[in-house]
C-alpha cells in the first residue's frame, strides 16, 4: 500500500525566549502558523525490515541524518514494527529556512506511517514521540495555528489569524538555528515581542494589531550576523507589506498583506534580487 501526507512549513508570528535553561535549550513562547508551502511525502511499505529515503532535491540527507528517516526509525523501534518502508520527500520548502521543512516532513511520517501501519497512535502521544525529534516537531503533529511554550513542545491551539496573503523570500545563505540560539544572550534581549497582544489580535481578527504586533527576539542575533537579512526586511516593507518578519531562526522574512493587488508587486520586487520568493496563503 502507498500513502500520501503534506507536510506544510510554518511561520512564527511571534517568537519570544524567556531565559536560557539548565539543559542549553531556551523557554520560548511563540505564536506559530503553517503557511500553504508544503512538501509532499509518499511512503510505501516494504516486507524487508528497512528504511529507504529518496528525494528530487538533491541538497538533503537521505540518511539516518535526514529527519524522516529518524521518525520511521522512532515508530518502528517505540511500535515493535517488523515491516519497512520507501519514502520519497518531494521538497517544495526551501532548506535550513526558519521554516520547520525538515521538523513538518518529520512530523508528516509520524501520522503517515501511524495510517500505513494502523498503530492507532493518538495524536497526543504522535506529539510526545515527535519532541524527541526536535522542538518544532510536536507543532508541525497537528498543526493549525498555536502558543507554544517549553522548548517548543508545550502546545495550546488558538484559533486561525484573519487571513491573508504570505510573501516568502529565503536569501541564498543557510542559518544554523543552534548557531543562533547560542548568540542570543538571553538576559539583555533589547525588545521583547507582547505574545498577548498578538492573540488579541488573531482572536479579534484585527491584522493591522496582528502587523503591528509581530516581534522574534531572534532577529537580533541574525540580522547582525547576516545584512542581507535586514535588507530583505527593508525592501519587503518598502514594497508594502503590511507586516514584516523574519521567520524562526531565519533567514527567511516572510510579509503578510491583506489586499490581493499588492501582492505582485511585492512578489515581482523582490524575485529581482532573491530567487526563492512565494507568495502563499496562510492555512486557516
Ligand atoms: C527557532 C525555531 C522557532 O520555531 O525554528 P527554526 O528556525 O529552526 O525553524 C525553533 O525553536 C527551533 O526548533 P528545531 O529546529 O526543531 O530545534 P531543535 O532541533 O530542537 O534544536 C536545535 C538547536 O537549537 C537550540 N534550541 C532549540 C529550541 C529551543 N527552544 N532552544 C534552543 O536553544 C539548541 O541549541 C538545539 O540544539
Ligand atoms: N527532511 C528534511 N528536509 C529538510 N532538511 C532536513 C531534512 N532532514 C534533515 N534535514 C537537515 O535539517 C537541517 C534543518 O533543516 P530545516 O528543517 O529545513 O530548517 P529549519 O530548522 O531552519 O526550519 C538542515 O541542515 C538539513 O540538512
Amino acid at each position: 500500500m502507498k500513502i500520501f501526507e503534506k507536510a506544510p512549513a510554518k511561520i512564527n508570528l511571534s517568537l519570544d525566549v524567556l531565559h536560557k535553561r539548565a539543559d542549553g535549550y531556551h523557554e520560548v513562547e511563540m505564536v506559530m502558523t503553517m503557511v500553504d508551502l508544503a512538501d509532499r511525502i509518499e511512503m510505501q511499505e516494504l516486507a524487508r525490515d528497512t528504511i529507504i529515503i529518496s528525494s528530487q532535491a538533491g541538497y538533503i540527507p537521505l540518511d539516518e541524518k535526514n529527519l524522516a528517516f529518524q521518525a520511521a526509525r522512532l515508530i518502528k523501534d517505540r511500535y515493535d514494527v517488523k515491516q519497512g518502508v520507501y519514502i520519497h520527500l518531494d521538497k517544495q520548502i526551501p532548506v535550513a529556512a526558519g521554516l520547520a521543512g525538515g521538523s513538518s516532513d518529520a512530523a508528516a511520517t509520524l501520522r503517515g506511517l501511524n495510517r500505513l501501519w494502523n498503530l492507532n497512535i493518538p495524536m497526543e502521544e504522535l506529539q510526545v514521540l515527535g519532541a524527541e525529534l526536535g522542538s518544532d516537531v510536536p507543532f508541525c503533529v497537528t498543526g493549525g495555528t498555536a502558543v507554544a511554550r517549553g522548548r517548543g513542545e508545550k502546545l495550546e491551539p488558538i484559533v486561525s489569524p484573519p487571513q491573508c496573503w504570505v510573501i516568502l523570500a529565503k536569501p541564498p545563505i543557510n542559518v544554523s538555528t543552534s548557531e543562533i540560539y547560542g548568540k542570543l544572550n538571553a538576559r539583555n534581549i533589547k525588545h521583547h515581542p507582547s505574545t498577548d497582544n498578538v492573540l488579541s489580535a488573531i482572536r479579534h481578527k484585527q491584522f493591522d494589531q496582528l502587523c503591528g504586533n509581530l516581534g522574534n527576539v531572534l532577529e537580533e542575533v541574525t540580522l547582525d550576523l547576516y545584512p542581507e537579512v535586514r535588507q530583505l526586511k527593508e525592501s519587503m516593507q518598502r514594497l508594502g507589506a503590511d507586516g514584516v518578519l523574519m521567520s524562526g531562526s531565519g533567514p527567511t522574512v516572510f510579509g503578510l498583506v491583506s489586499k490581493e493587488a499588492k501582492v505582485p508587486r511585492i512578489y515581482n520586487g523582490l524575485r529581482g534580487f532573491c530567487k526563492d520568493v512565494y507568495a502563499v496563503r496562510m492555512l486557516t
